[in-house]
């Protein structure tokens, strides 16, 4: 986990901008259940008019009829798409937009009479938002290594990961928003963060309370609970009265059954659920 000061923030932004000079599409990574607070603060300063398309990655876990809404509010400034990483589900649309937004770039080369070349291609994104397992992906369809090319930092290479695309193997590693306590709690719920203002047993709490009224039905099957206590903590110590998290003298281990509904929420146990919405921000 990186601890991001001012001064790393600064040097990530230097070197990024540096590499951007080689990119031609950059592919903003964000998770698909928090679009926004996934989203690194500065990112429109630092891509400029580079041409982006935003993937909502972690499809899978993030609920369908949301992601779509967030798929055509983003759109409005940027193509924008969703993915799963995990299997490569709709991946092949990244490079089919990519083509589509540098059509008009490369057709007129060859105007010109010149050879119509790579497109290059470059992933950014804040921690674990699925960078790596994208680029492993992207990577395992036959993609060959174009070899050491002049511009590009030692230890990082071009991928040729099908006719006519080249990706940068290193991600654009970005900082999140340090903004508000509900976005530290949604980065951390979600795994993205190990939260400094939240410990696991709050950051559960906050989940459970809005789990309740989104899906009590499948808390009370999933926990075979008697009933969804209209009280947070209450309903937390049925769960973990439920699962054994039982301390001696019978007390509830408040950490333990906080520990078991996070692992399961972001294995997506608990089913597809977005944490927000459209038209909440
Ligand atoms: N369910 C699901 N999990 C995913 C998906 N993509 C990535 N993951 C998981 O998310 C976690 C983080 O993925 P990484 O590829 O390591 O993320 P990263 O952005 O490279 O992370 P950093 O190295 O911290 O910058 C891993 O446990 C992945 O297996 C996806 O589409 N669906």
């Amino acid at each position: 986990m990186i601890n991001w000061y001012p001064g790393h923030m600064a040097k990530a932004k230097k070197k990024l901008q540096e590499r951007l000079q080689l990119i031609d599409v950059v592919v903003e990574l964000l998770d698909a259940r928090i679009p926004v607070s996934s989203r690194n603060p500065n990112i429109d300063e630092i891509l400029q008019d580079k041409k982006r398309i935003i993937v909502l990655n972690k499809m899978d876990l993030a609920d369908k009829a949301i992601t779509k809404a967030w798929k055509k509010k983003l759109a409005q400034e940027d193509p924008a798409i969703a993915v799963n990483s995990l299997n490569g589900q709709r991946i092949n649309l990244i490079t089919n937009h990519a083509k589509n937004l540098m059509a008009d770039k490369l057709n007129k080369l060859v105007r010109k009479g010149r050879k119509k070349r790579n497109i290059r291609l470059m992933i950014v994104g804040v921690p674990n938002v699925g960078k790596s397992q994208l680029i492993n992906q992207l990577c395992n369809r036959g993609s060959t290594r174009t070899g050491d090319r002049p511009g590009v930092t030692r230890g990082q290479q071009w991928v040729k990961i099908k006719k006519g695309f080249e990706l940068l193997d290193t991600p654009g590693i970005l900082w999140p928003k340090f903004e508000s306590e509900e976005v530290a709690f949604r980065l951390a719920a979600t795994g993205a963060i190990k939260s400094d203002i939240y410990d696991n047993e709050t950051v559960a709490y906050k989940l459970l309370k809005f789990l309740k009224d989104v899906i009590p039905d499948t808390l009370q099957e999933r926990f075979n609970l008697d009933y969804v206590s209209a009280d947070t903590l209450e309903l937390m110590e049925d769960i973990g009265r439920k699962r054994g998290c039982l301390m001696s003298g019978g007390k509830v281990d408040r950490e333990r059954t906080a520990d078991i509904i996070l692992y399961e929420f972001r294995k997506g146990d608990l089913g597809r659920i977005s944490l927000e919405i459209p038209s909440q921000s």
